[in-house]
């Protein structure tokens, strides 16, 4: 059995869907159909989520949201007309209408993109529609529920044939309804897999799988036939935006494999991702590479020489009590790098820093904002010594400064911190370098 997450490009207007009905046809085995929200038509477009965030924001700001919400209202008719579907939608979005009224959650706004998407699909398909809210679950903390979901899951699955189950939310423990962060379709479509047991989990989206580079940076990536999760979670965490970093565990765990297709090419192989690297023929030095924006440097220097480790232990059980992630420590005797998520950071600057104060060894913090975090990966480059001699020199040649570089604390990865508004040709840089 497979389960197929079809993203929001892939069921934008009704020509896309489609598609998706001759691709969930055309094999038996594509039996449970995770669907995002209506995404982008074209290139100025607004992805439907966009507008029901924006519709909570106008609610929240006291002014009117009737107009976005027509929009989006407009989007689902113009797909059920074109398509000839039966369902009749007046009395969902009558009753959404009065729940962003009533000032309901931006997490239940943005979720009824891919409730509506997915009565859509399950009527035009004709599979049952199970809601999302009754099996994906979040507890207290606002952590997903990995086990309580995987039970109940497991048993609805069970007395389902074939089903559409709407990608992106679930619900809290009292019932009220939950979002993962942007691109949790994806998250949503392995959870599914992994109770379902899948012999496989397609993600179907816009490009032939994972490609090398960005294809919005690069020209014409060379596409990746196969690929591991702790490669691919490399790349998608330092800004690969072609699968959420968060959809890896529930997979990998269960040994199932990906596939990542092209809804508007279905005959190309795609991506194949998988646990180990065996069957890879391209066990290569290079896999591909990714850049993000927005980190800064952290940098906490010590004028006591004696306690280092103490003082480490305490800048990060205070980054963790604050829920600061970063990607990169290194550490000496008298000073402690990070690398984090600037705007994260900021909001947390002052609460982090008077609380290690409170340690009471004498420190100064400076920050170094406007990096790009590049990541280099594949299981080749961490045993090539020359992989970072060939990383300067093609920077180099660009006139780029490297302000990082962490080569070796991981296994298959190197990360490189340069300039901001040099992100993008750094990475044509390596990537032609490495190719
Ligand atoms: N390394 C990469 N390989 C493929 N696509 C990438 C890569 N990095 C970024 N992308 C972008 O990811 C997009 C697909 O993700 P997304 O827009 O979320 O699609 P969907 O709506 O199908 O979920 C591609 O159109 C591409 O622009
Ligand atoms: N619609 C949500 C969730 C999602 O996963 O969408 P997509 O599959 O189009 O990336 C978002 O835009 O974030």
């Amino acid at each position: 059995m497979i389960v197929a997450k079809f993203g929001g490009s892939s069921l934008a207007d009704a020509a896309q869907f489609q598609k998706v009905k001759d691709i969930v046809f055309a094999d038996s085995r594509r039996m449970l159909i995770i669907p995002s929200a209506p995404g982008r038509r074209f290139d100025k477009d607004e992805k439907v989520t966009d507008l029901l965030y924006r519709c909570y924001n106008q609610q929240m700001a006291g002014e009117s949201f009737q107009k976005t919400f027509e929009e989006i209202q407009q989007r689902y008719y113009d797909i059920a007309s074109q398509l000839h579907l039966s369902l009749e939608l007046k009395p969902y979005f009558q009753e959404i209408h009065k729940q962003m009224e009533a000032g309901a959650s931006a997490d239940y706004c943005a979720s009824r993109g891919e409730f509506l998407n997915g009565l859509l699909l399950s009527n035009y398909l004709g599979y049952e529609f199970l809601d999302a809210a009754e099996v994906i679950f979040f507890d207290e903390l606002g952590e997903f529920d990995a086990e309580k979901t995987n039970d109940i899951l497991k048993q609805r699955l069970e007395l389902l044939d074939k089903a559409v189950i709407p990608g992106f939310y679930g619900s809290n423990p009292d019932g009220s309804i939950r979002a993962f962060s942007r691109g949790g379709s994806d998250i949503t479509g392995a959870i599914v897999a992994r109770a379902a047991q899948a012999e496989l989990y397609e993600n179907w989206t816009d490009v032939s799988g994972f490609l090398m580079a960005d294809p919005r940076i690069v020209t014409d990536p060379r596409p990746i036939s196969h690929i591991t999760y702790h490669e691919m979670h490399e790349l998608c965490c330092a800004g690969a935006t072609v699968l959420h970093e968060d959809c890896v565990f529930p997979v990998s765990s269960a040994g199932i494999p990906t596939n990542i297709r092209n809804t508007n090419l279905p005959q190309h192989p795609g991506t194949m991702i998988t646990c180990n690297a065996l069957q890879r023929e391209d066990f290569a030095i290079f896999a591909g590479v990714s850049g993000k924006k927005g980190f800064s440097i952290l940098v906490l220097e010590k004028e006591q020489t004696d306690h280092t480790w103490s003082f480490v232990q305490e800048v990060l059980y205070v980054a963790k009590k604050y829920g600061i992630k970063f990607q990169y420590l290194p550490s000496g005797a008298h000073c402690v790098c990070l690398l984090v998520e600037t705007r994260q950071f900021l909001e947390k600057q002052d609460a982090f820093e008077s609380e290690i104060r409170k340690s009471n060894v004498p420190f100064s913090m400076t920050i170094q904002p406007d990096i790009a975090g590049i990541v280099l990966v594949g299981y080749g480059i961490i045993h090539n010594r020359l992989a970072v001699n060939r990383i300067y020199k093609a920077l180099q040649r660009q006139n780029i400064d490297v302000v990082m570089i962490n080569q070796g604390s991981g296994e298959l990865s190197t990360w490189v911190g340069v300039p901001e508004n040099q992100m993008e040709e750094a990475i044509c840089a390596i990537y032609e370098e490495f190719l």
